[in-house]
């Protein structure tokens, strides 16, 4: 498929669905809930290889809830990863490959259900594949401090992310979904290799934000986005596992930085400790307070919204009756 025929399929998604589309929320999240231990260093990604039943069950559970976009398990799946726990290169290529599978079959099975089910209120939902960042691969919580220390240069970032990023592509997800960038070094990296790569599937670069104003890094969104504005490459920007409460003021700020679409998904506003690897209760969001908000956040601009950890399917069948009784 070419890149603008792609780029298209993102476009008529969001048309198709009033405007705004809605994304599935925590995937690790939900993985938790049904019984899975990922206090691991690869995460949610230590479900691809002990239990890739339940990630197939998450995904179908994000569509029941209306996701019109699935984001696969492959957030903290790295080939470093992988090799540091004894698979090999192979091996780690297949599991990479299998995050993609696994939400293709969800949503085909999904779809082979109910889009010949007339008045049905689902959209044949898009697969973006998850890429996270560096530090996600750190698993020391620096994608929420862009903090990766001196040693780490443009050419270590595009290195880690080149091999995982050609795995995916030759994997045949309809979107890239490039999720908790911390900094700008990283999204430059990101950038330049997509455009490197001659990359044809659409995709988005979201970052994570700590204080609600800029990247965690420090650095500011306009010099972020001033490097994802220059290329034709990336179709939408945005926020993830950042606090509910900065969406609203980040959006309007994303507004005047850029005309490329807005993508949010926040997370409940629950607090990562990298260290402790928990999550600490701060002011989160319930459902109702996710219902109430994303009108608010597409009629500001947002053209995708979904959540991130914390979130869970009924936060994603909130915001999407919401959004379809509102617009
Ligand atoms: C999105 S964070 C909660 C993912 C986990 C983190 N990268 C870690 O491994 O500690
Ligand atoms: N797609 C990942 C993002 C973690 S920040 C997940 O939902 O688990
Ligand atoms: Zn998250």
């Amino acid at each position: 498929m070419g890149f603008e025929k792609g780029a298209s399929l993102l476009e008529d998604l969001i048309e198709k669905a009033g405007g705004c589309a809605v994304m599935d929320g925590g995937f690790a999240t939900q993985l938790e809930s049904h019984g899975a231990s990922i206090n691991d260093p690869l995460w949610s990604a230590l479900c691809l290889i002990k239990d890739p039943h339940l990630i197939k069950q998450v995904h179908l559970e994000y569509l029941e809830a209306g996701a019109d976009i699935l984001v696969t398990s492959s957030y903290q799946a790295t080939i470093p990863g992988f090799l540091s726990r004894g698979l090999s290169l192979e091996e780690g290529e297949s599991l990479l490959k299998k995050s993609v599978k696994l939400a293709v079959e969800a949503r085909d099975k999904f779809w082979d259900r109910v889009g010949c089910v007339p008045g049905n209120s689902y959209n044949r939902a898009l697969v973006a594949a998850s890429i996270g960042s560096y530090g996600a691969y750190l698993a020391d919580g620096s994608e929420y401090s862009g903090c990766y220390g001196p040693g780490v240069n443009l050419d270590k970032l595009k290195d880690f992310h080149r091999r995982r990023l050609q795995v995916i592509v030759e994997a045949g997800p309809d979107l890239l979904a490039f999720e908790t960038i911390p900094n700008k070094l990283e999204a430059q990296a990101c950038v330049e290799l997509l455009e490197e790569e001659n990359i044809q599937i659409p995709s988005w670069i979201c970052f994570s934000s700590v204080d609600g104003e800029n990247a965690p890094s420090g650095e500011s969104f306009k010099e972020c986005f001033e490097i994802l504005n220059k290329s034709k490459k990336v179709n939408a920007v945005g926020i993830n596992c950042a606090s509910p409460h900065f969406i609203e003021s980040l959006v309007c700020k994303f507004k005047e930085l850029t005309t490329k679409a807005i993508v949010v998904y926040p997370n409940s506003g629950a607090i990562w400790d990298g260290r402790a690897k928990k999550w600490l209760p701060s002011m989160c969001f319930g459902d109702e307070e996710f219902e109430l908000c994303a009108p608010r956040w597409r009629n500001q601009g947002a053209k995708v919204i979904g959540g991130c950890c914390r979130t869970t399917p009924s936060t994603i069948r909130a915001i999407s009756k919401a959004l379809k009784e509102t617009s």
